[in-house]
């Protein structure tokens, strides 16, 4: 039913003292996406990916992972998915090379896996450092190729780019990205950063108090923005009442009226009823709103996105 998606999500929720912080979300990421989960702080991301990986339970609601219910196949399920939720664990006194033997024993996995993991997040230079002289960037990409030291199916990703200066966004934006084509490996990435799903995901999820807002491609997104049509004319006062008396709805920004969602002969219309009553129109203009301001627009004007 569920099959082609690498994760689905049916109406799944969860409430923390009678508050649903995440409320019916319904989830579809396909294989070789990666999928941007986005929201501003608070939003219920590390909730919802926290049920994913069964390190919380759900109030309600059901989920996939490679079309098997994860509430009876859980072992085997997670035995293919990778992780890096909140900061890195790793033993501090011990090298980059020793955390990731300790992992390796754990998973099962060959020796060879760890130099690949390794050589995928650049740490082969610093693999015999202990981690608490890392970098933070540094020590992010140990989580990532812990996270990738079994070569998962999935990989589930809490802010990865947290705390990062510039240089270390770009390269752990790279990394990723090169992800699904080198290694076949669907991502599941979240951020309040547009700016940053926007240059890595092929698909996002919008969630804002706990409800999905938006789910599917950037390009989608920005069709459901509508422009606006702004009129400038030499007497806006005069022209905001004929346009209102007329049925249409302007609003006045700096003596520019602009109208939302206008066809094109509603432009027409409203131009030739200006300049019939006398009302000179100077300038009418089309504004496309940015990603950023549909963002915006759907999270209520969080500032953090
Ligand atoms: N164990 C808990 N008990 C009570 N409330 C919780 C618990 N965990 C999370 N919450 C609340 O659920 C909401 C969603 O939190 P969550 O951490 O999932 O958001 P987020 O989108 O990941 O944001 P952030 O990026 O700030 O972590 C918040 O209001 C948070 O206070």
């Amino acid at each position: 039913m569920s099959a082609e998606y690498m994760v689905a999500t049916y109406n799944l929720s969860k409430s923390y003292n009678s508050v649903y912080r995440v409320d019916t979300l319904n989830l579809n990421v396909r294989q070789g996406e990666i999928y941007g989960f986005l929201g501003p702080n608070g939003a219920g991301k590390s909730t919802s990916l926290k049920m994913l990986l069964g390190l919380t339970q759900p109030s309600g609601g059901r989920i996939t992972l490679f079309g098997k219910e994860l509430s009876q196949h859980r072992i085997s399920i997670l035995s293919q998915v990778g992780s890096l939720i909140e900061s890195p664990s790793y033993y501090g006194h011990l090298t980059g090379l020793e955390n990731m033997r300790v992992m390796k024993r754990l998973r099962g996995v060959p020796e060879r896996n760890i130099r690949e993991a390794l050589g995928i997040v650049r740490l082969e230079k610093h693999q015999h450092k202990r981690v608490d002289q890392y970098s933070l960037g540094m020590k992010q990409r140990l989580g990532i190729a812990m996270a990738l030291l079994a070569f998962p199916r999935l990989l589930i990703l809490d802010e990865p780019t947290n705390g990062l200066d510039p240089a270390g966004i770009g390269e752990i934006r790279e990394l990723i990205k090169s992800l699904p084509g080198r290694y076949g490996i669907t991502v599941l990435i979240s951020s309040h950063l547009l700016s940053e799903i926007e240059q890595m995901a092929t698909s996002v999820g919008i969630i804002h108090e706990g409800k999905l807002l938006f789910q599917g491609d950037l390009t989608e997104l920005q069709a459901r923005g509508q422009s606006s049509v702004s009129f400038t004319t030499q007497d806006a006062a005069s022209a905001e009442s004929l346009l209102l008396a007329s049925g249409f709805q302007p609003v006045n920004r700096q003596g520019r009226l602009h109208i939302e969602g206008m066809q094109d002969e509603q432009i027409a219309e409203a131009n030739r009823l200006l300049v019939s009553a006398g009302i000179p129109v100077i300038r009418i203009e089309e504004h496309k709103k940015s990603l950023e301001e549909i963002f915006l627009d759907l999270t209520g004007r969080e500032r953090t996105l």
